[in-house]
């Protein structure tokens, strides 16, 4: 079954298209991981898959259903949940607060979010958990590391129960010390929830090699290859077009 399936869009902000003719299509359960070089249109192409972004031309479908003018809010209803390259979250709240908070915003009970004390239920331990974050629910916001802080954005995605989790770059800004547990993290996510679809945006070759199962390759704003990761990394294009210069052998 297909859970996200792009045809022929286009995206433009009033000038040349910046997205063009993207034919996409997810199955449940895929984690695909869409790479290209700076400008290439990785964001604005995941802005259409959240519906933050509406596309000019094409059709977006979730799960069958055409969500092309649905907006991001009928999305996230819709089970789409995603995290951004610089995490949002409230510095001066506990990390379980924050977990709450994006449960009951997603949940549309707004009331309870000015609540003193939102409560935790099932969903939002399981979320902790699986980021590793349980022993640190208690702990202000702001006092995370770094990687704490992206796994903090993972797990209040998660605490939607997302079909489909859209991490925009999950690593970035990262040092070299983090990366590999956030990729750990990531994989054991993948492992323990197999039925949710992922679309991962990673400049960082080794988080997209070890995590997807097809990668997609955008230039100028449209697909210039996709497949398998050992294919698409092994084409003379992907060196041709983005790795050269920045992607380091260190596998
Ligand atoms: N809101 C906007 N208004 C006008 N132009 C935009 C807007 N957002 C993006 N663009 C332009 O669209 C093109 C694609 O940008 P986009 O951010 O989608 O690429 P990207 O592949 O994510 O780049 P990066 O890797 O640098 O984040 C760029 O030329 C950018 O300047």
């Amino acid at each position: 079954m297909i859970a996200l399936d792009l045809v022929g869009v286009d995206k433009n902000y009033g000038g040349p298209p910046v997205v063009q003719d993207v034919s996409l299509s997810i199955e449940v359960g895929e984690t695909v991981a869409i790479i290209g070089p700076n400008g290439a249109g990785k964001t604005t192409l995941f802005g259409v898959m959240a519906g933050e972004t509406r596309a000019t031309k094409g059709r977006v479908s979730l799960f069958g259903k055409d969500v092309t003018r649905a907006g991001a809010r009928h999305l996230a209803e819709q089970g789409v949940a995603r995290t951004f390259q610089v995490a949002r979250y409230f510095l001066e709240k506990t990390v379980e607060e924050n977990v709450v908070i994006a449960r009951l915003a997603h949940q549309s009970r707004y009331r309870n979010l000015v609540s003193k004390s939102p409560r935790s239920d099932d969903t939002v331990d399981l979320a902790l958990d699986a980021v590793g974050l349980s022993s640190a629910r208690r702990r202000p916001s702001a006092t995370l590391s770094h990687g704490d802080r992206k796994s903090l954005e993972i797990a209040m995605a998660l605490a939607q129960d997302p079909s489909v989790l859209l991490l925009d770059e999950p690593t970035a800004g990262m040092g070299a010390e983090d990366i590999p547990g956030t990729i750990e993290l990531l994989k054991g996510l993948r492992a323990s929830r197999p039925e949710m679809t992922c679309v991962i945006t990673a400049h960082d070759m080794n988080v997209v090699f070890a995590l997807a199962d097809k990668v997609v390759l955008l230039a100028n704003g449209r697909i210039a290859l996709q497949g398998l990761p050992d294919e698409v990394r092994d084409a003379p294009l992907t060196r041709e077009i983005y790795l050269g210069n920045s992607y380091r052998e260190d596998r």
